[in-house]
């Protein structure tokens, strides 16, 4: 009991294994995403090295780590894009799939879904 309290009390950006694992993450994402014939398409046009970099930083923003997203906002940075709700799950399965490989329990990963799920809105709401 004793170790799961503290665990609980653990900021999710450490259990996310602070920036190394972070980018180790998003580094396993791109790839699966320039697999998949459903979503890379939307990339076509993308600065992939300013892409990572921020989506880095705001996975670190969003799990309490040390980081201040500089990004637009969600609805901006994906307005028009013609997204939908397979693209946004298929994106998420990639995500899941990618924290797996990289050895982050299913709590980890819950935690951090429950902080993406409110932006699906934001996402969607330009398209
Ligand atoms: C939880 C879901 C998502 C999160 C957290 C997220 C996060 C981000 C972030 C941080 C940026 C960078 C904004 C910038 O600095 O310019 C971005 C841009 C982008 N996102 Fe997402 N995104 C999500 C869903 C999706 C989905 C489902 C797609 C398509 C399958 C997508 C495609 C893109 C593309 C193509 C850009 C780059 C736009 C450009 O070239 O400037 N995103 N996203």
């Amino acid at each position: 009991a004793g170790c799961s309290q503290r665990q609980s009390s653990q900021a999710l950006f450490a259990e996310l294994g602070g920036e190394p694992g972070i980018s180790a993450v998003v580094e396993n994402l791109m790839y699966r995403v320039a697999d998949d014939s459903h979503i890379v398409g939307f990339f076509a046009n993308t600065n992939i090295d300013l892409f990572v970099a921020s989506l880095e930083q705001q996975l670190c923003d969003i799990s309490d780590g040390p980081c201040d997203y500089q990004g637009p906002p969600m609805d901006r940075a994906h307005q028009h894009m013609g997204l939908d709700d397979s693209h946004f799950n298929r994106l998420v399965e990639h995500l899941d799939a990618a924290m797996i490989e990289e050895g982050l329990p299913l709590r980890t990963r819950n935690r951090l879904f429950a902080r993406l799920a409110p932006l699906h809105a934001e996402i969607m709401r330009l398209q």
